[in-house]
């Protein structure tokens, strides 16, 4: 008899995918190693395609997002969902993503946010074929994504297990360079509210990368505002929300007027990275502000 095939750990249904130890392969698309990524964060979807989140309703916004990224047929390898994928934690909301996501081509990985229900998002992206890789090896790149929920929080916190997934994968790739996708933000954006919801023990994770000596790069959500510096030879990225977007800088809770948003990557054989936020155009999708009174 043959014996059954063994499926390994990170393993996927994705064609282009094959997996080595723990760490699942991508292969680039294009002849000279280039990654070509797209993050797409903060969905907020609720089971009903017209429910409202603060004057929008997150699936119309998601819905012209994923027009507006088909609308260019250039090839891409992957997307990251960077968490807080549903408003409302049903299955049903998980089933409104992983349908707009079919329509986009490359493999979509993803990790929890604070709002998600991170059981009932693991099965319903598992029934539509979405990996459930965390640890990526594409070309001269390592991407991994890291579960930053606490659950019942609306802060992030990395558990030991996920601090020994980074040490394990800084220790097993020295020489890739390193992008590591989270929900929270690990340094401060600079809105006073927001930032009390932050990674709470950011520390721990910015020790780690500091032994790493290959290019580092941290990609998060949550903070629903374009975000792009770099500490301690860090690079910080994160993405406008496809939803509503909080204003940058404001000390207090406050909506802002820009439409959603999604973040292109390209990420260089040589450790360097071009990046660009785009948007939905001017005016679609901002609540009206004098209805929901922010
Ligand atoms: N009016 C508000 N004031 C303060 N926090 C809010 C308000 N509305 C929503 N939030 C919370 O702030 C969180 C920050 O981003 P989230 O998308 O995680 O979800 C948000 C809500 O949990
Ligand atoms: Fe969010």
């Amino acid at each position: 008899m043959l014996p059954i095939p063994r499926i390994q750990h990170g393993q996927t249904a994705l064609n282009r995918a094959t997996t080595q130890s723990e760490a699942t392969r991508l292969h680039p698309h294009s002849a000279d190693g280039v990654i070509e990524l797209l993050q797409i964060t903060d969905t907020h979807l609720f089971a009903g395609a017209e429910a409202d989140l603060l004057g929008i309703a997150p699936w119309h916004s998601c819905r012209a997002v994923v027009d507006a990224i088909l609308e260019d047929d250039s090839p891409r390898d992957l997307i990251l969902a960077t968490g807080d994928l549903s408003q409302d934690h049903s299955p049903e909301s998980y089933r409104q993503f992983t349908r707009l996501m079919a329509e986009l081509a490359p493999p979509v990985f993803w990790l929890p946010g604070n709002h998600d229900d991170a059981p009932v998002m693991q099965a319903e992206l598992d029934a539509a074929g979405i990996s459930n890789a965390k640890q990526l090896l594409c070309g001269n790149w390592q991407i991994l994504l890291l579960d930053t929920q606490l659950r019942g929080a609306v802060h992030g916190e990395l558990a030991a297990e996920q601090l020994e997934l980074l040490e394990r994968a800084i220790n097993d790739y020295p020489r890739h360079h390193l992008l590591v996708a989270v929900h929270h933000q690990a340094v401060p954006v600079g809105c006073a509210w927001l930032d009390q919801h932050n990674l709470r023990n950011a520390g721990e994770l910015k020790q780690r990368l500091a032994r790493h000596r290959a290019a580092k790069v941290v990609l998060f959500g949550h903070v629903h505002q374009g975000f792009d510096e770099v500490h301690d030879g860090v690079r910080y990225l994160a993405s406008p929300s496809t939803c509503i977007q909080f204003k940058p800088l404001s000390d207090d809770f406050a909506l802002d007027h820009t439409a959603p948003g999604w973040r292109a990557l390209s990420l260089y054989p040589d450790g360097r990275l071009s990046t660009q936020v785009w948007r939905l155009p001017p005016d679609a999708f901002v609540p009206d502000f004098s209805a929901t009174g922010y």
